[in-house]
């Protein structure tokens, strides 16, 4: 029997980005091409200005590509408006950003039932899966807490429970593990491989190949074209920190 085939959740079709113009320009990424399936846990890494986070920020339908085409789920995200782009960001994308982007003013699982809110959830509905996302990345206990009374971790794992929550097909990760200890950083591993594994395609930028291992996939930038994809055959388990 053949295996069954996966579906492509995030295609990169000969994608530029440049900032700016004329004598300043600069090329984030050059004709970048690159795709992740359900399922699949892809890490990139790369050098400090390499493209990580415009490549990133492009597969999330954030910024919009200077020539080539960004695919979520088939779907072109140049030929849409902007009222789709958003429905489709809401629905389908999970977005880790590098400083959180979390609202001070509403507590921990407000903010990570804030996307099944705006997709029209009930709140006691949207709180529960919080809930259980908060639980998850092991901070049920600071459910009601505020932004200003949570550590710096503490936020990053609300934002990760925030990307993950309502089985979000695309989780988009920006160093995920940057403000945690090992071991926070493992379970935070942990939550984004279940994902992949539950059928989600994930994409993490990280520094550290340690947490690269835990993906299927790495790929590598350099000034702003990928030099390399390896995958990965590591079990896991083997790259936890122990003692
Ligand atoms: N909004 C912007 N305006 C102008 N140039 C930008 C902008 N964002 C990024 N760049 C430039 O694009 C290039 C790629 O930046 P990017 O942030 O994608 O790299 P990165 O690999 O994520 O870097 P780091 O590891 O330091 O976060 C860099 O030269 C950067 O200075």
């Amino acid at each position: 029997m053949s295996a069954p085939v996966k579906r492509q959740l995030l295609e990169l079709s000969g994608v530029t980005k440049t900032y700016g113009t004329g004598d300043t320009a600069v090329a984030a990424l050059r004709d970048v091409s690159f795709s992740v399936d359900e399922g699949e846990f892809v890490a990139v890494m790369g050098p400090s200005g390499s493209g990580k986070s415009s490549l990133l920020a492009l597969a999330g339908g954030l910024d919009a590509a200077t020539s080539g085409e960004v695919y979520i789920q088939d779907t072109p995200l140049g030929r849409l408006g902007r009222a789709e782009l958003a429905r489709l960001r809401r629905r389908a994308v999970g977005y880790v950003f590098q400083d959180f982007n979390l609202i001070p003013t509403l507590t921990a699982v407000e903010n990570a039932a804030l996307p099944l809110e705006l997709d029209g959830w009930k709140p006691a509905k949207a709180h529960r899966v919080a809930r259980n996302a908060l639980r998850q990345v092991g901070i049920e206990h600071l459910a009601e807490r505020f932004m200003d009374q949570l550590s710096g971790g503490q936020q990053q794992r609300v934002a990760i429970a925030r990307a993950v929550i309502g089985e979000r097909s695309l989780i988009l990760a920006d160093e995920p593990t940057g403000a945690l200890d090992s071991v926070t950083g493992n379970g935070v591993l942990e939550v984004l491989r279940q994902r992949a594994d539950a059928g989600a395609a994930v994409v993490m930028v990280t520094h550290e190949p340690r947490h690269a291992g835990w993906a299927d996939r790495v790929v590598f930038l350099k000034d702003g074209r990928i030099v390399d994809q390896t995958a990965l055959q590591t079990d896991p388990a083997s790259l936890l920190v122990t003692g």
